[in-house]
């Protein structure tokens, strides 16, 4: 269906002028001279002693039925005074009249000139009202009718305006007494005037008028546009339902850009300019009619690649050589309502835009060069910005949503669900049922790449969808994510809370399942998260371990395979993703909780495991702290022999270094072995050998003492370097202090500490 974005664009093209009917506004009035025949000047704001004055010379306000003119106070309660009865001027009036005229004729849409001829004066009390009618057309070249409220006090009487099925009410009543308030309509809109509870209403009532010759301007019609826009979008909404591969030629959404600038403070329904306005309310009313959900955003396209320089050095310019990398986004999402829903940015793509192409002929922004720097050539950026319609068949939202990411279609889901529990979650229906929809298309789009996957853990949109499903009470469709996502790897230790959450919900059998296939397919590489996991599912002391027997083996078995050499014959090639973290307290302390709850005798194999691989489960940096954690934890009482035999190791390894002599030096003789033995370094290792000298200087040139500082450092030897600049080369000097002894009485303090939490 390539053809849609085409026709839909061609059918809009021909909606130049906003269909508005009426116009309405505020201005800032600067007082005129009103003069009554029969009272005199006119004190504005209107005070009730004038208004009382007015009645008095004017006459009961008549209405028009066909070629009568009336006089029935059931239809029209108003008082009312000819325009050869008054004067009204000032310098200032006219060019607020002038204004107002010209809001008017932006509002309409209408070019050239537009004359307001005044035709009365009405003076509304309480109870006075107009029922609904149309206004004849009084003179030649007159189209509209415009209402002006001059200053005064009153409550209600508000004017009500209709045109085919659309209706306004408009209270013209302004609080601030240099304010003044106006409405146009077309001749041919029925309005209606409601009664007034209060006060005195204060109206000038003028002709809008188009010079003799001139053609009348007329409420634009656009319901052939708006039926063959309905009838595209229909057609749309049928072919997507159709088809079932979504990568078929019919686009997802169509984007169709407006003609006016707006910043993101300006976008709104509301606020869109002459043609956008009428371009908005056609579609708005197709696209109700036709089901489709439509929404304003400011559309994005960025672009960048190289550049060819075509100047010289000192006047420097640039072309551009060729886009290599562009973005299109979708953002600052508006509803017709008002709202601004809290959608992320949303992809788009050529086949989307209406009519095809517009950006490309569109793009006149300017481009940034950068110079060329290095062995990088020149280069250039441009962003190109403007306002555009979105639209996409409601059926289709949930598949536009998770095309569009997840920054898109989580806060969407969220939104769904939250809405669907305020509404007292009622099972059947339809918000849960697109909520559910759309969780599922989300959980088939989830990210394939490592990275992006990674980053959905750490972000909580993982946690995100699994507690959306946990809240519409969806535990199958959380399974299936689980089968297909979290167990072939887009998994985190930040899901285990949302996952374990999300096991407890479902038959054991098919958790236990679902476990074992998420730890076969992450402990390789994430054991401490999957030893996290499973210490989460077994924690239930009530409950019967033997289920998670699989997932307790698949992690023993992808602990006890690590020693393996990498598959790669050279580590630097191996992904950094791929490869395991360096182990930690905490997978000791997860692995033997969970593994002891399960099956004792594994657990024991997984201390076997640590304990003969002391390089990578260090005493002192790992299994000392795990066994500090396990005693802490657990109560007294029997323990899991796995745990007892680390409480133990832990303690004899305290033990034996607690067991060794601890006195300061004797004489001034230091640890003296060091890693190289050149001329300065054997110098060095004589000085910290001998008992007898605290001080050895040497002056040499900087890289010779640089060396002897690496060395000391490396070596940790009992040392204080300082350097002595007076003279050339500058001296190193050494001078021996009480560091390894003073280390190893902090050590023994903390040795003692611990010893005594582990107990004896
Ligand atoms: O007072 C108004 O707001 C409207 C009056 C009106 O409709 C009329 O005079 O025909
Ligand atoms: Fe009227």
């Amino acid at each position: 269906m390539p053809e849609l974005a085409a026709a839909l664009a061609k059918c809009l093209a021909r909606v130049q002028r906003p269909g508005a009917f009426y116009a309405t506004g505020t201005f800032d009035i600067h007082p005129p001279r009103l003069e009554i025949e029969g009272v005199g000047p006119i004190a504005l704001p209107l005070q009730s002693a004038q208004a009382e004055q007015l009645k008095s010379v004017a006459e009961q306000a008549p209405y028009g039925r066909g070629t009568e003119t009336l006089v029935d106070t059931q239809v029209r309660r108003t008082w009312q005074i000819d325009a050869e009865r008054m004067r009204i001027t000032g310098r200032r009036w006219a060019e607020d009249l002038a204004s107002v005229v010209a809001r008017i004729s932006a509002t309409f849409g209408i070019a050239g000139r537009v004359e307001a001829e005044l035709y009365k004066l009405l003076v509304y009390e309480q109870g006075s009202f107009f029922l609904a009618h149309r206004d004849t057309e009084k003179s030649p070249g007159m189209f509209a009718t415009l209402v002006v409220v001059l200053p005064g006090d009153f409550e209600g009487g508000e004017l009500m305006v209709r045109h085919r099925g659309q209706e306004v009410r408009l209270d013209l009543h302004r609080d601030e007494p240099s304010e003044a308030a106006f409405a146009a309509f077309y001749a041919d809109c029925l309005h209606e005037v409601l009664p007034i509870h209060s006060g005195h209403r204060l109206t000038l009532i003028y002709n809008l008028i188009r010079p003799q010759g001139e053609p009348l301007p007329q409420l634009p019609d656009y319901d052939a546009e708006q039926a063959q826009a309905t009838d595209l979008l229909s057609a749309w909404g049928r072919a997507l339902d159709a088809s079932q591969d979504l990568a078929a030629a019919v686009p997802l959404k169509l984007v169709y850009p407006l003609e006016h600038a707006y910043t993101p403070a300006e976008l709104g329904f509301d606020t869109l300019k002459g043609a956008d306005a009428a371009v908005a309310a056609v579609v708005s009313a197709a696209a109700r009619a036709a089901d489709c959900d439509l929404f304003l955003a400011l559309a994005s396209v960025e672009e960048s690649g190289w550049a060819e320089s075509t100047g010289d050095w000192h006047d420097p310019d640039y072309e551009i050589g060729e886009v290599t990398d562009s973005n299109e986004s979708l953002h600052d999402w508006r509803h017709p309502d008002g709202s601004r829903p809290a959608m992320g940015s949303l992809p788009f793509f050529g086949d989307e835009v209406a009519p095809p192409g517009a950006f490309e002929v569109r793009d006149d922004s300017e481009p940034e060069f950068s110079e060329a720097t290095g062995n990088a050539g020149a280069s250039f950026e441009r962003l190109y910005q403007c306002a555009a319609l979105v639209l996409w068949p409601r059926t289709n939202r949930a598949a536009v949503l998770a095309a569009g990411g997840l920054a898109v279609s989580l806060p969407f889901l969220d939104e769904l669900v939250r809405q669907w529990q305020a509404a007292g979650q009622p099972p059947e229906d339809p918000l849960r049922a697109e909520a559910r929809t759309l969780a599922a298309r989300i959980s088939t789009a989830w990210p394939t790449d490592d990275w992006a996957r990674k980053h959905a853990s750490e972000a909580g949109q993982t946690r995100m969808l699994l507690d959306a499903l946990a809240r519409l009470d969806d535990p199958e469709c959380a399974a299936v994510f689980v089968a297909g996502q979290s167990a072939a790897g887009a998994y985190g230790p930040q899901d285990n809370e949302s996952l374990a959450a999300m096991l407890a919900r479902l038959p054991t059998a098919r958790a236990a399942d679902l476990l074992a296939a998420i730890v076969a397919g992450n402990a390789g590489r994430q054991p401490a998260a999957c030893a996290d996991l499973l210490a989460r599912v077994s924690a239930d002391p009530a409950g019967d371990p033997e289920p998670w027997r699989a997932a307790a083996l698949a992690l023993l078995a992808a602990l006890t395979t690590e020693a393996q050499p990498p598959a790669s014959p050279d580590p630097r090639f191996i992904d950094p993703r791929q490869r395991r973290a360096p182990p930690t307290p905490d997978l000791v302390v997860q692995t033997l909780t969970a593994l002891a709850r399960i099956d004792p005798s594994l657990a024991d194999r997984a201390l076997d495991h640590f304990m003969a691989n002391s390089v990578r489960y260090g005493m002192d940096n790992i299994l000392l702290p795990a066994a500090l954690i396990l005693k802490g934890a657990t109560a007294a009482g029997p323990r899991p022999t796995a745990i007892d035999a680390l409480l133990k190791a832990a303690l004899t390894h305290l033990d034996q270094r607690i067991a060794e002599p601890l006195e300061p030096p004797a004489d001034l003789s230091r640890p003296a072995k060091l890693s190289c033995s050149c001329s300065y370094c054997q110098r060095l290792s004589r000085f910290l050998a001998s008992p007898m000298e605290s001080v050895w200087k040497l002056k040499a040139a900087e890289a010779e003492r640089n060396h002897v500082t690496e060395v000391v450092r490396r070596s940790n030897s009992d040392l204080d370097l300082a350097t002595d600049k007076k003279g050339r080369p500058y001296t190193l000097v050494c001078t021996k202090n009480q560091a390894s002894y003073e280390r190893r009485v902090r050590q023994r303090a903390q040795d003692l500490e611990q010893r005594g939490r582990l107990g004896g």
